[in-house]
Formats: C-alpha cells, sequence, structure tokens
C-alpha cells in the first residue's frame, strides 16, 4: 500500500528525531532462561516538530532493535507528526537482518515474548516512536495522549506487584548497583517481597515470576502466599516450561488460589490442551503476540485473558485494536510488562485508561528499576497510577539523568547491549545453558 504525503500542517512537521540507548541498572531477577544482568538496554526517542513540539518514546534497546530504529529515525524526518499510519509503513519498509530476525519458530529469548519474527521486531520499534509522535502531537495540541487515543475512560490504572525469585545482589566482581529488596529465593522470601510491595506501592494483587524452581516449591510460594494475602488476586507465570501434564497438575493445586496461570506450557495447541483439562483461566503474553495467532488461540479456547505490551504488539493504537479483538471474542485484557522505564510506564498507563475492557491489574517491571530518565518518577498510591489531563504523556526528560545512562552504555565493552539472561547466569553458573522446554 503507498501512503500519500499529508498536507503539511502549521509547525507540525518532524523535524529532527534523537535516539538514545541507555544502559539501566537491573537487580539479578531470575526466570526460567537465567538471571537479569546487572545493566539492561533500553533505547530512548524524541521526536521534535518544526513548532517546538517534542515528544518521547521509549523501547527496547537491543542492537537489532538500533539497527532498525536509525533508518527509521531518518524517514520520518519531513512527515506530519500526527501521520501516524505513516510510521507503521516506513517500518514495515525497512529491511531487517535475517540473522535478527530469528530462525522459523525460534524463541526471543531475551525478554520471554513467544516466537521471534521480523514484524515483530518492526513493530516493537515502531511502537516507540508512535509514542513519541502521540506525546509529541499532545504537547502540540495541548492534549493528553489519552484524549488522542479517544479519552479516558477511568483516571487511575491499577498495576499487579510484580514477585521474582532473586539473589541478594549480582555476583562478586560484577559492575552492579546494589539494591535494597534482598534474596527471594524460597515462599518465606517471596511473601517478604510481596509484603514490601504492598507497603511501598499499595499493591493489591501479585504476581510470581515462576519457572525457576521446580513446580512443587512454586506451588508452596503460591500458596505461602495466598496465606499472607487472603483472597487478594494471584498469578503464577513459569514462561512456559512445563508440560501439559505438570500445568494440569499445577493448575489444579492452585486453581482455589490463582485468579489466572500464566503461559504454563509453551504454544497454542499445548494451552489448549490445559484449558480444556482445567477450569483455571489461562493467560498469555507468549502465544499470542501478534495479530495472526489471534484466531488459533481464541477458537481452540487456548487463552482467556491475553496481556497485550504496547511495546509489541505495535503501540498504544494496535493495543486498544487488540482489546477490541478480545472483547469480541469475551477474552479478557491485562497488560504485560518488561524492563522498562518512566516513558513506557505514562505510555501503557494512557492507553490503559482508555480501554473499557481492561479488567485485571497490569504488570510493571517499573519498582525494580531504581533509575530513570524523567525528573519525577511516577508514583504507584494505593497500587495504581494516576492518569492526568496534561499535556502529552505528562512526564518531562532529565537530561543529566539521560546523558549518565547513555554514558553507560557508550563505556559499556558490548556485553551488556544485548540482553542474555543465559550469559549472565554463567557467571554464578559457568555450565548453565537455556534450559529446553518443558523443563519439569
Ligand atoms: O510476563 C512475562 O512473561 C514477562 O514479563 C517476561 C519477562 O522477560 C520476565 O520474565 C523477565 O523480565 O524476566
Ligand atoms: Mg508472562
Amino acid at each position: 500500500m503507498t501512503h500519500p504525503a499529508q498536507s503539511a500542517q502549521p509547525g507540525l512537521t518532524i523535524t529532527d528525531v534523537r535516539l538514545t540507548p541507555v544502559l539501566v541498572a537491573d537487580p539479578p531477577l531470575l526466570n526460567t532462561q537465567g538471571v537479569h544482568q546487572p545493566y539492561t538496554p533500553r533505547l530512548i526517542i524524541e521526536v521534535v516538530t518544526e513548532g517546538g513540539a517534542a515528544g518521547l518514546g521509549e523501547t527496547y534497546g537491543d542492537s537489532k532493535y538500533l539497527a532498525l530504529a536509525e533508518p527509521l529515525a531518518r524517514r520520518l524526518v519531513g512527515r506530519q507528526v500526527y501521520d501516524l499510519n505513516a510510521v507503521m509503513a516506513l517500518v514495515d519498509a525497512v529491511a531487517v537482518d535475517p540473522d535478527d530476525a530469528g530462525a522459523a519458530g525460534a524463541l526471543d529469548v531475551g525478554g520471554l515474548r513467544g516466537v521471534q519474527t521480523a514484524d515483530k521486531l518492526r513493530l516493537s520499534v515502531a511502537s516507540g516512536f508512535e509514542v513519541a509522535c502521540l506525546d509529541a502531537l499532545g504537547h502540540a495540541l495541548g492534549l493528553p495522549v489519552h484524549a488522542l487515543l479517544g479519552g479516558k475512560v477511568r483516571d487511575s490504572v491499577e498495576y499487579s506487584a510484580y514477585l521474582f525469585y532473586k539473589y541478594g545482589a549480582h555476583p562478586e566482581g560484577v559492575p552492579a548497583q546494589p539494591d535494597d529488596w534482598g534474596p527471594a529465593l524460597d515462599p518465606e522470601g517471596v511473601v517478604r517481597q510481596a509484603r514490601m510491595f504492598s507497603e511501598r506501592y499499595g499493591f493489591t494483587s501479585f504476581k510470581l515470576k515462576g519457572g525457576v524452581f521446580p513446580p512443587d516449591e512454586e506451588i508452596a510460594a503460591v500458596r505461602a502466599l495466598a496465606a499472607a494475602f487472603p483472597r487478594q488476586p494471584l498469578r503464577l507465570d513459569p514462561n512456559g516450561a512445563w508440560s501439559v501434564e505438570t500445568s494440569v497438575r499445577v493448575a489444579e493445586e492452585l486453581g482455589d488460589v490463582l485468579e489466572y496461570l500464566e503461559d504454563p506450557a509453551l504454544g497454542t495447541p499445548a494451552m489448549a490442551e490445559v484449558a480444556a483439562r482445567t477450569g483455571i483461566p489461562l493467560a498469555t503474553n507468549m502465544c499470542v503476540t501478534t495479530f495472526g495467532e489471534i484466531a488459533p488461540a481464541f477458537t481452540s479456547g487456548a487463552v482467556q485473558v491475553v496481556l497485550s505490551d504496547h511495546h509489541y504488539w505495535g503501540g498504544l493504537r494496535n493495543t486498544q485494536k487488540l482489546a477490541s479483538v478480545c472483547e469480541t471474542f469475551g477474552v479478557g485484557v491485562s497488560m504485560h510488562s518488561n524492563t522498562h522505564l518512566g516513558i513506557s510506564l505514562a505510555a501503557m498507563s494512557h492507553v490503559a485508561a482508555t480501554v473499557p475492557n481492561l479488567h485485571h491489574a497490569c504488570d510493571s517491571h517499573y519498582p525494580w528499576q531504581a533509575e530513570d530518565v524523567l525528573t519525577e518518577r511516577i508514583t504507584f498510591k494505593d497500587g495504581r497510577v494516576t492518569v492526568g489531563d496534561a499535556p502529552g504523556l505528562g512526564v518531562e526528560l532529565d537530561r543529566e539523568r539521560l546523558a549518565a545512562l547513555h554514558r553507560r552504555w557508550l563505556d559499556d565493552d558490548g556485553r551488556m547491549r544485548d540482553r542474555d539472561d543465559a550469559a549472565a547466569m554463567r557467571v554464578t553458573e559457568p555450565g548453565w545453558t537455556t534450559p529446553s522446554v518443558p523443563r519439569w
């Protein structure tokens, strides 16, 4: 499809697009692949218009995303900042290195987000640009991003505590920032962490990242959470690490306390089998990650809740589109999160505020990120983020912070610039390789 050039509106022509890769401190959080590295890459996108409005976006910062972002940034200059359809068309035209697209069916290990494809890469990059354009447009028009998306249906968005098994610190001798969360390697540690989340942020629902320890240990941790937080919504997400048999057994053992079980087994056919054999709702951010994956999953009853993520669905407008499809099929919507900063938290809060059928608290890694590029951190009150009416996303860039985190990226020898949880694990366990699936 060709996209006609839009007639220029006074001041709304994009004159500059700046890309700043950064490395952000990340605690030693465990998942089924390994452990988070001490620093994680993110890309900060700034779009500037002729009239002086500026907008911020954020997306994955690994090299394969940077390789796509650079040509896209050049092509956006001269476009109208409201011409969001052009962003999608322009990114479609950017070639993806076949090595970055992943082999057919290969899993995206740096983010546990299902299969890796060139289109998913493109959409993740486009999402950061779309958000930056919406922020700039909001500033130009004096309107909040939620208004540009049709207006909010709620004033605040509920988030869930995202609990992780974790080491107390990154391995000795590895440059890292200390954190004050302590270790969590057993049920007591998980409950202690959950109490900290509840005291610090007021979260009332809890998701535990599983797939780390044998299922019985994780069942014990969820039981301990249920005892500590009676009747509060709980979720467990082993990122597809279990067989169908194990998934069914865990579902039976925890069916009375889980709000949903997230990606117990890998792939739509396995999820459909688990769903058919248990009564517990299944959620996913792994087997439904693109529009093309929706039909087989929904028609086979494989998932009851989709965890949308504006990064990999291609932006805020695509998130709304996904929510509409879910509504049509009677499938619930929640939100997934990978390591991210405040720009993305603001973006997801704005779109979440506009989605009428969002009936579950959203995930967010933000509490794990002590560092940010904003002048003011976004706060959670009673587990919620308020979605205000200030222009754009309502956030402001702290240039000194941005420069410091970019300096860290420049100084890195390349090891932290691409997320690799298995490599980080090998520092502690030299023989570690990504476990084959099903792990249990
Ligand atoms: O819900 C999920 O699957 C995730 O958040 C995936 C992430 O990669 C998470 O497991 C992590 O950061 O370790
Ligand atoms: Mg998940």
